[in-house]
């Protein structure tokens, strides 16, 4: 077996409010491999952005350990781990986040002046089918398509993981459909591993691996033989 991209063992996560704790993380243990499409399904309030967030150094476990290759995650601090995010981790989140008086070219360009070893803007944009697009204003841009440049942005520095977190959250079907092909590609063309929490079951038979979370803790693993294509799915 090859050594895992990320290596999570017992994590834990409480937040407190207060008087009131919650346990959100009750002992996740998890190894992601490098390349694989894993979807994270679960429950509202099981787990599933807390996990997301702590592997994409957004957060910190209260106690347990994770690691991306020889990156100690636990116990990293603040400037560890934007340095952490900012070399290794794309992030693509319900809502675009995009910056409304920026083109689609200007969005994804933010990104790739500040990184090591871009891709050129246009490429990124064409990898999720938007080059004629790239002079638009996100509010010239349907949801989907809006989602498609935040997965541009999102993957234009080239990074190893892409975190996402209900990517299709806001959008109908069809446009998912379509926003789950790019991220399909992005896989497939350049091998990111990629992680994608959703509520809906039909997304999973893209997967190459399938999680469940239920009331913070992974209850369920299965691995699809055949997998799904985007095209193929339907809800
Ligand atoms: N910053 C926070 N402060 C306090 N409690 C939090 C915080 N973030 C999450 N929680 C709580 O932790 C639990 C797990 O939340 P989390 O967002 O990880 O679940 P989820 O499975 O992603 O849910 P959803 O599908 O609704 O997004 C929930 O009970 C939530 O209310």
């Amino acid at each position: 077996m090859t050594t895992p991209t990320f290596h999570a063992s017992d994590l834990t996560k409480t937040y407190r409010a207060g008087e009131v704790e919650v346990q959100a993380l009750r002992g996740v243990t998890l190894d992601l491999y490098a390349g694989e499409f894993v979807v994270l399904l679960g429950a509202s309030g099981s787990g599933k952005s807390t996990l997301l967030n702590i592997l994409g150094g957004l957060d910190v476990p209260t106690s347990g350990e994770v690691w991306y290759r020889d990156h100690r995650l636990h116990g990293a601090g603040e400037r560890e781990l934007t340095q952490y995010r900012r070399e290794h981790v794309g992030f693509v989140f319900q809502f675009y986040n995009l910056i409304p008086s920026l083109t689609a070219h200007e969005n994804v360009a933010l990104v790739t002046e500040i990184a090591d070893d871009p891709m050129p803007v246009a490429a990124a944009l064409a990898s999720v089918g938007l080059e004629e697009r790239c002079d638009h204003f996100p509010a010239q841009l349907s949801g989907g398509e809006q989602q498609r440049v935040a997965i541009a942005r999102a993957i234009a520095k080239r990074p190893d993981v892409l975190l996402c977190d209900e990517p299709t959250g806001a959008l109908d079907a069809a446009t998912g459909v379509r926003v789950l092909a790019a991220l399909e590609k992005v896989n497939r063309d350049y091998g990111t591993t990629t992680l994608v929490i959703t509520h809906n079951a039909d997304i999973a038979r893209l997967a190459h691996r399938v999680l469940r979370m239920a009331d913070g803790r992974i209850v369920g693993e299965t691995r699809n033989e055949v997998r799904a294509t985007a095209a193929e799915l339907s809800w």
